[in-house]
């Protein structure tokens, strides 16, 4: 109901009304000074004055509506349900970075979250921002990271992409082991800049991204405003601290598109991307040169193949492929794909790898461009080596979750897939040690593990399904 037809109900029963909301107290107070503003034209009767004024003020009040982050003194983490606490919430004005669960922390909160504790290995920790933490990928490496005893903060904006309840349990896991999660978007630039000069990060570890190379077709958009925007708004944000962190990010396979030399090597030909997802992490790589020879950032992209693993994510193929098959529903096979199907675990070592060796940036934002010298810029494969039939994939889930698939074998369609993908890792393994060691078929045992227990799914009414059966697993997703 509009706020007016309150006051008038509530002059009417003699009850003092209530404050108006803020936004209509943000308009009287533009006004009051807004009328102000014409006092002091008039007397000087200087027009383009009155008119420059309220023309600035119009501006902040747009401003403030839009960038509440600068105006909030806390940030907003996701956590279990069980945390949700309404004196915890925000003010209204906050309420912008789409909250919708979560205590709202403290800075002494991130900052908790960003402090290294002591490291096993005996190593000074780092401190590392992850965007898209609540993701596949960021939740491994924020856990590996503060497992380890280095500072994590974690950045997720829960877009509905896939399932935003799998992520907020990723969030949740991640809240238990003391990592903080914000519900903020990379997009963002004052929210990511507060934060990076909250806390002394040493590391900004990039993998919030549009990802899915099919979904592309639909949603063109939104891959140019998470992985071109999204990537600019990041740099911008890392370049500009006095103290540049060094960015480490997620690239993809998909960027060597059209390469028929196998196994794909770094310095093959990336020119020729088959989908906009490809074309995106093409022109990240692009722009990373660029933030890197300007500000003397240290970047390095890592070309991610096909990870796969627990708290994976639904959209893909695999994951996709095991729903279908527990409910008894078919599945559409690409005829001949192949793929270096990667490991979380091993991908999680990588990404730790690459931090771990990243060296220092050389520029500072007070510097306007400068740096001291040269910053590195590398760019590295993280795949399995070993390329695997699709058709072998969806074998091995049928063994594992003991059901065949209702299979139907089309031919490729020509919309942004690549027939194959096939890592040469020796440039990973040379700067920092990286060695796949997972099996198609242990990493997929381990995902049906965490896939059953997560879905409570009871394999043994699965094997000899019935109606009734089949049904379990939709209801007990979410
Ligand atoms: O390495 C990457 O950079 C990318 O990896 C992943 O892309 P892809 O390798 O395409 O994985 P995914 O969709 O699981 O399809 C797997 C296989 O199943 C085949 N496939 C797929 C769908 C289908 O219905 N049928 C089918 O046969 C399909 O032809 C393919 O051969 C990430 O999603 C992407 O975000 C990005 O990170």
């Amino acid at each position: 109901m509009p706020h007016h037809c309150n006051a008038v109900d509530a002059a009417a029963k003699g009850i003092k009304p209530p404050p108006p909301p803020q936004h209509q107290q943000q308009l009287l107070m533009v006004r009051r000074v807004a009328a102000s503003g014409k006092l002091l034209s008039a007397a000087s009767s200087h027009l383009l004055f009155r008119a420059t004024l309220l023309a600035t003020l119009s501006l902040v009040f747009l401003f403030t509506l839009h960038y509440p982050s600068l105006l909030s003194h806390s940030f907003h983490l996701s956590s279990s349900p069980s945390s949700i606490s309404s004196n915890t919430l925000p003010a209204s004005r906050s309420s912008s970075h789409r909250i919708l669960l979560g205590s709202s922390p403290s800075w002494s909160d991130v900052l908790r979250s960003a402090t290294p504790t002591r490291r096993r290995d005996g190593g000074a920790g780092i401190s590392v921002l992850v965007t898209g933490a609540a993701g596949f990928v960021g939740a491994h490496c924020s856990l590996a990271l503060r497992a380890r005893g280095d500072g994590v903060v974690g950045l997720d904006n829960f877009n509905a992409y896939y399932s935003p309840s799998l992520k907020r349990a990723r969030a949740s896991l991640l809240a238990s082991r003391g990592v903080a999660v914000i519900d903020g978007d990379i997009n963002d630039g004052a929210l990511l800049s507060r934060l990076l000069d909250a806390a002394p990060f040493t590391h900004v570890l990039h993998l919030a991204a549009q990802a899915g190379v099919r979904h592309a077709l639909r949603d063109p958009q939104a891959y140019v405003a998470s992985n071109v925007a999204g990537l600019v708004s990041v740099l911008e944000a890392a370049a500009r601290r006095p103290h540049q962190p060094a960015v480490v990010w997620a690239s993809s396979s998909s960027v060597y598109g059209l390469n028929d030399k196998s196994p794909f090597s770094e310095d093959h030909r990336t020119d020729r991307p088959a989908s906009l997802y490809a074309a995106t992490k093409k022109a990240g790589e692009a722009i990373a040169h660029a933030y890197n020879h300007i500000y003397g950032l240290s970047i390095t992209g890592l070309r991610f193949f096909t990870v796969y693993g627990p708290w994976g994510r639904p959209d893909m193929a695999y994951f996709a492929f095991a729903r279908s098959i527990v409910a008894g529903e078919p599945i559409t096979l690409f005829r001949g794909a192949r793929r270096d199907f990667t490991y979380i675990d091993d991908v999680v070592r990588g990404c730790l790898g690459a931090l771990d060796t990243a060296g220092e940036s050389t520029g500072g934002g007070v510097r306007g461009g400068k740096k001291r010298g040269v910053a590195p810029l590398r760019i590295y494969n993280l795949g399995n080596t070993s390329p695997v039939d699709v058709a072998r994939m969806v074998g091995i889930l049928e063994k594992l979750l003991g059901r065949k698939a209702n299979k139907r074998v089309v031919t490729m369609p020509s919309n942004g897939d690549v027939p194959f993908t096939h890592a040469n890792v020796s440039r990973a393994a040379r700067d920092f040690g990286y060695r796949p060691t997972t099996s198609l078929d242990a990493g997929l045992r381990h995902f049906v593990e965490w896939f059953v227990d997560y879905y409570k799914i009871d394999l043994a009414k699965i094997a000899k399904p019935t109606k009734r059966k089949s049904m379990a697993m939709s209801t007990a997703s979410s």
